[in-house]
Parts: structure tokens; sequence; C-alpha cells
């Protein structure tokens, strides 16, 4: 089949790879002129573990196209899919300018029976709203699907070619015929199609990021009460999570919840909820309670240092909002960086991929160090803002020489606390025991 992806950002060029991977012709379209002269030259613009060989091979076959032109991108495509940003807009909701323009954009250049498809995370009604606004100027017969995408970033690849499931919102049975072909090789994998109706698979894109970012919020708030009665959030995790209703995945308690979906999508679900006049309770819980996660070790550290950070050397290992990205969108590692740095710490950083985007942020404030052992050197406590997986077993000799104090703060549950009593630091984390805390 003809594909045209328009935005080629994280979402569209996972889209647009893999759809060629499965032999199609993609031609991926995006404004941002520097973007897509590197992917031309063959140059990709995201970390994401797997994603750079596919591009290569698919662009070497010459499946893979990219273009800044709307009119050549989407000559010919059966399938137009819309991967745009959706951001908050000053009141919480979906900011859906950019999906607007582009359907404004459509109308005019679309030449034969099309399936234009939101891929981006869109409200309910948005569907129709895209519809509305194309047919305001088409000539021709076309179809607007809604098929939100649930890939996790770090994995996406693995999440996009083997999806639990595939959701397709459409009333319009030559659209379902057309999608259900596009998804056949995945399906082939064992993975359903759900077919339902627009509003319903909009919903759906909600309720499931809503729904997670609640199940780690709840985690989170079981670790402080283990913190105040003395249990250990570890074994609560595994004592309920092996009860196959509740699962155990997500249930890891840590510094909060990032990124750039579960922030923006609880915050637009509650404002839908109260444009709809429903007071959505539990997400504004939601958010409350994660705004104070994030920053719950920075009070441990002011108090392991007698209230005063001034002069002090942080480093902080982490900046990217999840492992394995290079992502820091909501990532929780920032705000506690702005933190330490408002009450006098001076702080070095190390992460494997996230530096240079931080440096955009941050610029001469801190410290970006080559390694995690650098940031260590001198440094009077260690904070962990994400749990790569060097981070998880490092030489705690080498690092007991490199800090000044033997005190790590660790906002991932990272560590043994038998192994961190042993070694003889003081070991601060999440829903757990306080090791030679003072
Ligand atoms: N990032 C994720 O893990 C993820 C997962 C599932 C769903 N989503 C949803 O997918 C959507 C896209 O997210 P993303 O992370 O890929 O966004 P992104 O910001 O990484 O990429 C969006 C791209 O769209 C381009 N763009 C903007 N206006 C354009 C126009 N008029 N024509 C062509 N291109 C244009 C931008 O230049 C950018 O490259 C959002 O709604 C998001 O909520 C994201
Ligand atoms: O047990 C857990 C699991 C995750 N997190 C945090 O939750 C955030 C989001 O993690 P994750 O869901 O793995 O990453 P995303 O790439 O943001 O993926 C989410 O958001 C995407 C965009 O909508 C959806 O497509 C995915 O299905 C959904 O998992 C990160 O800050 C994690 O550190 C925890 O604190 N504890």
């Amino acid at each position: 089949m003809k594909i045209a992806v328009i935005g080629t950002g994280y979402v569209g060029l996972v889209t647009g790879t893999c759809f060629a991977e499965t032999g199609n012709t993609v031609t991926c379209v995006d404004i941002d002129i520097n973007k897509v002269e590197k992917l031309k030259s063959g140059k990709i613009t995201i970390y994401e573990p797997g994603l750079e060989q596919l591009f290569e091979r698919n662009l070497k076959q010459q499946r893979l196209f990219f273009t800044t032109d709307l009119a050549e991108g989407i000559k010919d495509a059966q399938i137009i899919f819309l991967a745009l940003p959706t951001p908050p807009g000053e009141d919480g909701s979906a900011d859906l300018k950019y999906i607007l323009k582009v359907a404004d954009d459509l109308g005019p250049l679309l030449r034969s029976f099309s399936v234009i498809v939101d891929k981006s995370t869109v409200p309910v009604g948005t569907a129709e709203r895209v519809r509305d606004r194309i047919a305001a100027n088409a000539k021709v017969e076309f179809s607007v699907v809604s098929n939100p995408e649930f890939l996790r970033e770090g994995v996406a690849v693995e999440d996009f070619m083997k999806p639990d499931r595939v959701v397709i919102g459409t009333t319009s049975e030559k659209a379902k015929k057309v999608m259900e072909q596009l998804y056949a090789p995945f399906v082939r994998q064992g993975n359903p199609i759900i077919f339902m109706d627009e509003r319903s698979a909009e919903l759906t894109k909600y309720a499931a990021n809503s729904f997670l970012a609640t199940k780690i919020t709840f985690m989170n708030e079981i670790a402080n009460l283990c913190e105040l009665m003395g249990a250990d959030v570890d074994a609560v995790r595994k004592g309920i999570g092996t009860d196959s209703r509740i699962g155990k995945r997500f249930l890891f308690p840590g510094i909060g919840y990032g990124g750039s979906c579960f922030p923006k999508d609880v915050q637009a679900l509650a404002k839908s909820s109260k444009d709809a006049a429903y007071d959505f309770k539990i997400l504004n819980a939601v958010m409350d309670v994660n705004a104070s996660q994030k920053t719950k070790l920075i009070a441990a550290i002011k108090h392991y240092f007698k209230n005063s950070l001034e002069g002090k050397t942080v480093a902080v290992w982490g900046l990217a909002f999840k492992p394995h990205t290079d992502d820091i969108r909501e990532a929780p590692a920032l705000e506690n960086i702005e933190s330490l740095l408002s009450e006098g710490a001076i702080v070095k950083v190390s992460d494997p991929e996230a530096m240079e985007n931080v440096k955009t942020i941050f610029g001469s404030k801190i410290q970006f160090c080559e390694n995690p052992y650098e940031a260590a050197k001198d440094a009077d406590a260690l904070f962990i803002a994400t749990e790569w997986p060097e981070f998880r077993t490092p030489d705690f000799e080498k690092l007991s020489t490199l800090l000044n104090n033997k005190a790590i703060f660790d906002g991932r549950n990272l560590y043994d606390l038998q192994q961190m009593r042993e070694l003889g630091y003081t070991y601060y984390s999440i829903g757990r025991e306080v090791i030679n805390g003072k």
C-alpha cells in the first residue's frame, strides 16, 4: 500500500518505519526542514533501540521517503496518518491546532478515496472535527479513522510490531477493510484488532494512559504509607502483583511518572471531563500526588544536610524520563535539578543518551560528565533519577572512593537494602527503610 505519515516526530518515525518494514511504500512529511534533510541523508533523529536498523534498511530499499511538501507526500496515498503533536493548551486541554491545520491543508489536495487516520492522542470528537474541516475543501470521498498509538518509548519498535492490540475506531466499512489489510501482518503475530466507533477509540487511549498513571500513583501512595508504617513497598508490590487481577506491571514506585504522554493525557482527560460537567475526582488526585512525588527526595537530601544545600555538590544519575530514551519531556530529573540549584547546590549530571537535550535547558548551570563515576567524583551525595541498566550494578568500591559522602538518594529503588547496609552507605529510597539515615 502507499502510505503518508504527516508529522515525523517520535510516533511518526516509528509508524512510518514499521509500515515500510511490512512492505508498504511510506512517505513521511514534516514542516521541520532540518529534520527532513537529516532523515533524507540517512541520519536518524531520535534514539530508540532497534529503530535505526529498520530505518536504514527501508531507506536503502526505497520504501521510506521524507519530504516537507504535503502535496508530494500524500500523492497517491491510500492512507494518510496524522502523527502530529497535541500538546497541552493553557487550560490543560489538548491543543488541536496542528491537527486542524493539516486537516485544512489536506482537503484541497485529496485526489481519490483516502483514509485519514488520527494516530495522535486526541480528545473525543476530534475525528468528527477533522472530517468537517477536510470536507469543507475536499472534492473526493474520504474517511476519518481513529487509530490511537500505544507504543512506549524505549521499546517502541517491539510495541509497534507486536502490539497487545490495535484499536481502530471507524463506522465506515470501506475504511475498515483498508485498515484491516494494513494491519494484517501485525495480527498474524497473534494480536487482535479491536474495531469500535471513533469516539470510543479516542477515549480508549486516554483511559489506558490515565489508568496506568493511576496505577503508578496508587503504588507511590502505598510507598509513602510504607515509609510511615515501617513496611517495605517491594514486598507489598510482590504481594499484590501476583494477584492476576492486579498484575505485576506498572507497580513500581518512584519519583513520579513523567514523559510526553502521561502528564499531558491525564490533564487533558480531566479537562474533557470538566467540560462534560463531570468531576473526575481520581484524576485530580493523581495529578496532585504526582506533583509532590516528583521532588519528595529533595526533602530527604535537605534533612540529611541539616537543611542547607548551599555549596553542596550533588551528582545526578539519569536525566531521561525513563531508560532507553533521550526524551526529557516532563522528566522528574529536571524538576529535581531545578530544586537542587535553587537550594544553592552544585549539580553534576550523567546520562547515557539525554545529555545533549538537557544542555539546551541548563547550559552551564550544571556540569555534564562523561560517565557516572566522573559525576560522582567529589560529590557530597548521589541522586538517582532514571533506572538505566548501567546504574544498577555500579562498582561500589570505586564509588566509595569518589564520593565525599557515602550518601545515595535513589528515586528508582535500584539497590538492595542489605547490601547498602553492609557497604556502609546512607541510603534513602522510595517506600523502604532508610539505611544509616540521620
Ligand atoms: N511519544 C510517544 O511515545 C507517543 C506514544 C503514543 C502516542 N503519542 C501521541 O502521538 C502524537 C505525536 O507525538 P510525538 O511524540 O511523535 O510528537 P513530536 O513532537 O515528537 O513530533 C511531532 C512532529 O510533527 C511535526 N509537525 C508539526 N506540525 C506539522 C505540520 N503542519 N506538518 C507536518 N509536520 C508537522 C513536528 O515538526 C514534529 O516533528 C501526540 O498526540 C502524542 O500524544 C505519543
Ligand atoms: O511501574 C512504573 C512504570 C512506569 N513509571 C513511570 O511512568 C512514566 C511513563 O512510562 P512508560 O509508560 O513506560 O513510558 P511512555 O513511553 O511514556 O509510554 C506511555 O505513554 C505512551 C504515550 O501515550 C503510551 O503509548 C504508552 O502505552 C504508555 O505506557 C515514566 O516516567 C516511568 O518512569 C513508573 O514510575 N512506574
